[in-house]
Parts: C-alpha cells; structure tokens; sequence
C-alpha cells in the first residue's frame, strides 16, 4: 500500500538549494592555499543538507555546488548559470576567508540567500561574512548570516550545533519560497458566508508568494458527476475502501431532519467522487486524458486549493467535510502519500497557513475554527470539574467540519508520542489507528444537502504551533502565531463541553505556551488576540521555521511566543531596531516590499 517512489505531482522539477565556495581572487599562495578547504566546506554543507532535508513530497533534497571556488564577479556569473540550468531555488555562500564581497555575492534578488562565515583565526571568514551582509544591505537584496558560535581549527570540518540549526532553518524556508513560486491557489467556488479571507487576494498570491490565482465554479463538479469525468475504476476502489474504513458515527439530527437510509448511500458516493474530482482539479490526472478529456487531464498546478461548500453547495448537495479531510490527511485507497492543503469554506489566508505549514514540517496540517475559550471558572461551572495539569489555565476549543486532517487524531507517533509526521514515516497500523479513531457523523443542520463530519479527539501532549495569516488594508498580510500542546482533559469534561459545541466535528484542545505578556499574558489573550475566526496547526514548535520563511517573504509577524534563540532573519533586520525585533520586523518588510514586486 505504501507509495514507495514517491512522485512529484506538480509541474516543474523541484526546487535544489546552490553552494557557493567563496575564495580570495589573489593567485600566487593566496587562492591555491584556500581552493581545498573552500570546496570541502562546500562539499560538507552539501551533504549535511542532503542527508537532513527532504522534500514535502518526499523527493531527496538536491544540492548544487559551484564548478569552481568563486574569487570574482566571472566565477559569480558562470555559477548563477549553473545554477540556473540546475533549477536552483535557493543559495548558500560558505566560505573560511576573507573575499571580496561585491565582486562575489548573489545578487539574485528573487532567491533566498545565506552565507555561511566560518568562524576560524587562521583566515577571517567571520569578516567577509560581516562585509557581504553589509553589501547585501546597501543594495537591497536581504541575505542571511550564519557565523558559529565557538572557534574552530581551519582543517575541522565539522558544522557545529548551532551553524546545523540555522542551515536546516534557512535551507527548509527557503526551499518553501521557492516550491511555492509558479504553482496555483485554486478556489473552489467563491466566499463562504461571508468570510472575507475567501476572497483571494490576488496580489497577496502573486506579489509575496509568488503564485497564481485558479478558480472554478462548483458547477464544476456537477458536470464531471453527471457527464462521468472522472476514473471509474478508481472510484469504485475507493468507494469500497470507504466503505470498509470509514465508520458511520452518531446520527444526532431531530427525526424530521435525517436523510434516509438511501439518501445516506448516495450521498457517501457523492463524497468519494466529489474527493477525486476536488483532486483532479488540483493537479490532474493522466487517467482522464484516455477517457477523452485532455484539458481535465492537466489540472490547475494547484499547490493548495479551499472548496467554498456553504452555502450554494452545502445547502443541496452533501457537504465537502470528506474530501476536505481525506484530501488533508497523509493516506487514501491509493496508500500513504503526502498530503494536499485543502481549506474548507475557502479560506485562502487559512489555507496559506496550512501550505507553510505543510513545506516547513512535511507532515499533514490541522484546520479549525478557533472557537472557544474555555476559562478553568467556566469549566467549572459547567462541569463541576477543576481543569488540571496543561489544561489548568483554560483550553481553546480548536474545531470545525472539514479539513482537519486525520492524522490529527494523534494516533501516529513519534518515540511513542502523539505526533503528525511526513508521509514516508507513517506506518500501515498508524493509517489504521487513525481511521479506527475517527467517526463519520451525518451532517447536522448547517448543511442541509447531507453528507458526513469527521469526529474525533486529538490526543493530548503533541507539541504544536498555531498560526494565521490575515490581511490589512493599507498594511498587507501578517503571520500571527502561537506555539503550545494539545491538551487531554478527563473525558466527561470533553462530552459536555463538545456537546455544547457540535458533537459531531473533530475537536482539539489548544493550550499555547504563556510568557507573562501581552498576547501571551494568558490563554484568553491569545484567543482575545487571535485575528480571524481560522488557525492552521502544525505538528511541532515550528514557529522559528514560520518566522523565517515570513521574513523571506516579508510578511511581518504581529504575534508570536517563540523564544529568541530560534528566532532567525535576515542580517538587515537588525538595523530596523536591534533593540526592539517586533518593530524592526515590520519596518524591514515594509522597506523591502513583498519579494515579488
Ligand atoms: C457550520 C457553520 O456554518 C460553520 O461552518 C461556521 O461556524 C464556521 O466554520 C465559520 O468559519
Ligand atoms: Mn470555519
């Protein structure tokens, strides 16, 4: 069942991060006493990135390396050529000595860039580092810097702790920039209810992340359903597989508004063609292209794509919750595989989220409304129960119909904790656990076509990070983000508080790690402070990683609790204020302007 090769999906070869060894020019002792030790530190970035990173999509990360040490603006240009032709997305500079920094750096201002300074005494790498950055700074094109903490021997080819972290941080995000650059957002259908965040912003896609905005109507799917546009043989699989996977769980409707037995059956086809057919749009399908429909056959190069549902669909048809889900998890009939970023009700700037979710940790995402704050004194009240352990500060009710993946059941694990991970880790008895775990509710009211919910309960004790895009007139996108746990809480104290909500969607219980201050004063802020009614969640503390990838972007981030030694940005940042980060963020990205303009 497991996909052993994995295949990239989307047109266009994968992203590969380029090295670059930078020399002192000099020949006559100078250059030849350095060549070696150059190209070996190249050599050894390389492979520490190849051996760490992977591609979402489960393709090995490739690195390029320069044909020759670097020491002038020709070998500059012979190598962007190179890397070019190799489909470079993203550069890494090291180098051990001093340079000449704008006779050598990248000056490609579309491409994520880092140097890599070593910190030796025999040859000033630390100084080239610190006068590339400032020739980066004076021309406008960011860079990272990357400057070990301890002293180390010319000869030692080690990377220390500190210089692996910030490789592995700068290479993932940067890899994200630029597998998201040329792909599609598609929207399926328009604005759901009057969300504003449906709305595709076409100049947030384009100018910041590089993208396309796709629509279709979801009339769409009616003329694949009826004209048969879709692969038969597939469909009936994965109806089958359904049907043996995915149990039916409480029907908690008033007698007059339950859909009969029949109307149940249908509807469970629905959603299995609705699945394939919100797929094929997406990214295509080979399969359609025999069956007489070339164009289908190609999809919309999406990278990530919301289906509208309520209400033009939902209120007749049966609601998307299904596809939604199955499409967001790691697994279907065709076995383990990576997941798609799929929004519900449209969300674009929620869908965003789960995408940088989902390049920066590989694995599947969580999609909820974030829905309630549960004060310790309201639970109390309600329940007569004292809320204890994580939970004791109050809990934030994650939940929503759709697409929150099913991996999100916590099943999986990682040292045997609860953990959402990358496809090509999960095991057959973990898709079986996670199915095992969840239940297919009939929809309740809000939907008055049909159609099935997942419900489950995330386990407790996965470290996870919250986060958001929204938008502001006058100022553009900001990421706000919160790193915390999901929480377990004693059983009867989740019925009641579930039932008050909806019983019939996945719930996760969000407890954010508190500073002390402003928005993490306490678990309230945080639900006080959040900006929408969406959040996308990650698997991990990942929020290092988002703050990174935002700076790229120049998305500043107006709210975070990730402690500072994983806070990682461009060198210019610090001119927009050392003292005060926050600030500095905003001023630098609004000086840059979004990478794509
Ligand atoms: C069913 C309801 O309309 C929900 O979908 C609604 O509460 C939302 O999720 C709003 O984002
Ligand atoms: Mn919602």
């Amino acid at each position: 069942m497991k996909q052993e090769q994995p295949v990239n999906k989307l047109n266009g070869s994968m992203p590969a991060i380029g090295i670059r060894p930078i020399v002192d020019g000099r020949r006559g002792g100078i250059r030849e006493s350095l060549e070696e030790v150059t190209m070996n530190m190249a050599r050894v970035c390389a492979d520490f990135l190849q051996r760490n990173l992977r591609h979402s999509n489960g393709l090995p990360v490739e690195c390029v390396i320069a044909d020759t040490c670097i020491g002038g603006a020709a070998e500059a240009a012979r190598t962007a050529e190179k890397f070019a032709r190799a489909g470079v997305g993203v550069t890494i500079s090291v180098t051990p000595s001093w340079c000449y920094p704008t006779e050598t750096i990248d000056t490609d201002p579309l491409m994520p860039k880092a140097i890599w300074g070593f910190n030796g005494t025999e040859r000033p790498g630390a100084v080239y580092l610190a006068a590339a950055l400032s020739a980066h700074n004076q021309k406008g094109i960011p860079a990272f810097g990357i400057y070990g903490r301890d002293v180390q021997d010319i000869g030692d080819t080690a990377i220390t702790e500190d210089v692996q972290r910030k490789l592995l941080q700068f290479a993932k995000a940067g890899l994200a920039v630029a597998t998201m650059r040329g792909k599609s957002y598609l929207s399926m259908g328009s604005v759901s209810m009057g969300i504003a965040s449906c709305i595709a912003d076409e100049s947030f896609f384009q100018d910041y992340l590089g993208m396309r905005n796709e629509y279709v109507d979801m009339s769409e799917f009616i003329r694949r359903m009826e004209r048969d546009i879709y692969d038969k043989e597939e469909f009936e699989r994965a109806l089958a597989w359904t049907k043996r996977h995915c149990k039916e769980g409480a029907e908690v409707n008033p007698p007059h508004l339950q859909r009969t037995a029949e109307q149940k059956e249908r509807d469970w086809e629905t959603v299995v063609k609705m699945t394939l057919i919100a797929r094929d749009l997406m990214i295509g399908n080979p399969k359609l292209e025999a069956l007489g429909y070339g164009e289908e056959a190609l999809g919309h190069n999406a990278i990530a794509a919301g289906f509208q549902g309520q209400r033009a669909w939902t209120d007749h048809f049966p609601n998307g919750d299904f596809m939604e889900a199955i499409l967001s998890s790691s697994f279907d009939w065709n076995g383990i595989r990576e997941p798609y970023v799929v929004a519900t009700e449209n969300d674009t700037l929620n869908a965003a989220a789960m995408l940088f979710g989902h390049l920066l940790t590989d694995a599947a995402q969580i999609f909820a409304d974030v829905r309630t704050y549960w004060s310790p004194e309201a639970v109390k009240r309600v329940t007569g129960v004292e809320l204890t352990g994580r939970a004791k500060n109050g809990i934030i009710h994650l939940i929503n119909s759709g697409p929150a993946a099913l991996d999100a059941t916590g099943q999986m694990t990682i040292g045997g904790e609860p953990a959402m991970k990358p496809f090509w880790d999960i095991t057959e008895a973990e898709v079986k656990q996670c199915l095992e775990a969840t239940r297919w509710c009939p929809a309740v009211d809000f939907f008055r076509g049909g159609g099935f919910s997942t419900d489950f309960l995330t386990r407790g004790g996965m470290p996870v990070t919250m986060a958001r895009i929204n938008i502001v007139k006058g100022l553009g996108p900001v990421l706000q983000l919160a790193e915390g746990y999901t929480a377990d809480i004693p059983e009867e104290v989740h019925r009641v508080l579930d039932e008050r909500s909806n019983p019939t969607w996945p719930t996760t219980w969000f407890v954010p790690n508190l500073t002390g201050e402003g928005a993490f004063k306490d678990v309230y802020s945080v639900m006080n402070n959040w900006g929408s009614n969406h959040g996308a969640v990650s698997y991990g503390h990942v929020g290092g990683d988002f703050i990174t990838l935002a700076s790229m972007l120049r998305i500043p981030v107006c709210m975070h609790n990730v402690p500072e030694e994983r806070v990682f940005r461009p060198s210019a940042w610090t001119a927009f204020g050392a003292m005060e980060p926050a600030g500095a963020d905003f001023r630098a990205c609004a000086n840059f302007g979004p990478l794509y303009r």
